[in-house]
């Protein structure tokens, strides 16, 4: 679904902040990003967001051109893409739902149609019951899934999570995780920026690793540093 060929990111400062970056990411895949700060994470996905374009090479989404699509194309790739931030992001003076049918009226999907999906989302992230409260109303843990209903909410082939559990105790955090993992289950694409050793050990999904903007490890079924003479 997304493959980048020979992509280097310098910003006008001169910071290399992707280096000549190989990589093919299936549809359906959960596909975990690690490396240290700096490393190019987000920079990787800004430019699949198209927030950033790259300064050298080619990236497809879905077999189309990112460098050649034009601006007024953009919001039509976002509408693919659900992005979900370690702060959460709600807009503090909506309601959960309001929160979750912004993503629609954006996308101007009709009011019957809202009505009909926010509540099934809602359901679905385990939130039926607080529809009409207030973000600081809920823990952190629900925050975030009142993030990821509306990242959902419109359907998305991808998810781009940056940190998603950054902010969380460990137990929320392992809760979040399994509700990532049903929405990738039904067959969207994840893409998960994390310092989070213990969660990308545990799931030994596929694993990029990036240092210095270049892509140091690719590994299905990886963990979240090299694993060096390990016997098992
Ligand atoms: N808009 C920008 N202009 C100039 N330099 C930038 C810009 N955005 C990022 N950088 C630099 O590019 C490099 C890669 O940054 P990036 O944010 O992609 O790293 P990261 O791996 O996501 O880090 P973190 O884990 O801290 O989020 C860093 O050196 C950063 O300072």
């Amino acid at each position: 679904m997304i493959q980048m060929f020979n992509v280097s990111k310098t910003y006008a400062n001169g910071v290399k902040a992707l280096v000549d970056v190989n990589v093919r990411i299936h549809k359906g895949s959960f596909v975990f990003l690690v490396g240290p700060s700096g490393a190019g994470k987000s920079t990787f996905t800004k430019l699949i967001f198209r927030e950033e374009a790259p300064t050298r090479g080619q990236i497809l989404f879905d077999g189309r051109s990112l460098v050649r699509m034009r601006d007024s194309e953009v919001p039509f790739l976002r509408r693919q893409i659900g992005v979900v931030f370690q702060d959460f992001r709600l807009l503090p003076n909506k309601s959960v739902y309001d929160n979750v049918a912004f993503a629609m009226e954006i996308v101007e999907a009709s009011s019957k149609r809202i009505r009909q999906r926010v509540p099934q989302v809602l359901e679905m992230v385990g939130l039926g019951k607080k529809a009409e409260l207030l973000p600081n109303q809920l823990s952190g843990g629900e925050q975030q899934r009142v993030s990821i209903a509306r990242a959902i909410v419109n359907d998305p082939m991808l998810i781009i999570a940056d940190e998603p559990t950054g902010n969380l105790d460990p137990e929320t955090a392992q809760e979040i995780m399994n509700l990532l993992l049903e929405i990738n289950r039904r067959g969207t694409t994840i893409i998960m920026a994390t310092h989070a050793k213990d969660i990308v050990d545990s799931m030994r999904k596929r694993v990029i690793a990036i240092e210095g903007g270049r892509i140091v490890r690719d590994e299905e079924r990886g963990s979240y540093e090299q694993e060096r003479g390990v016997i098992r």
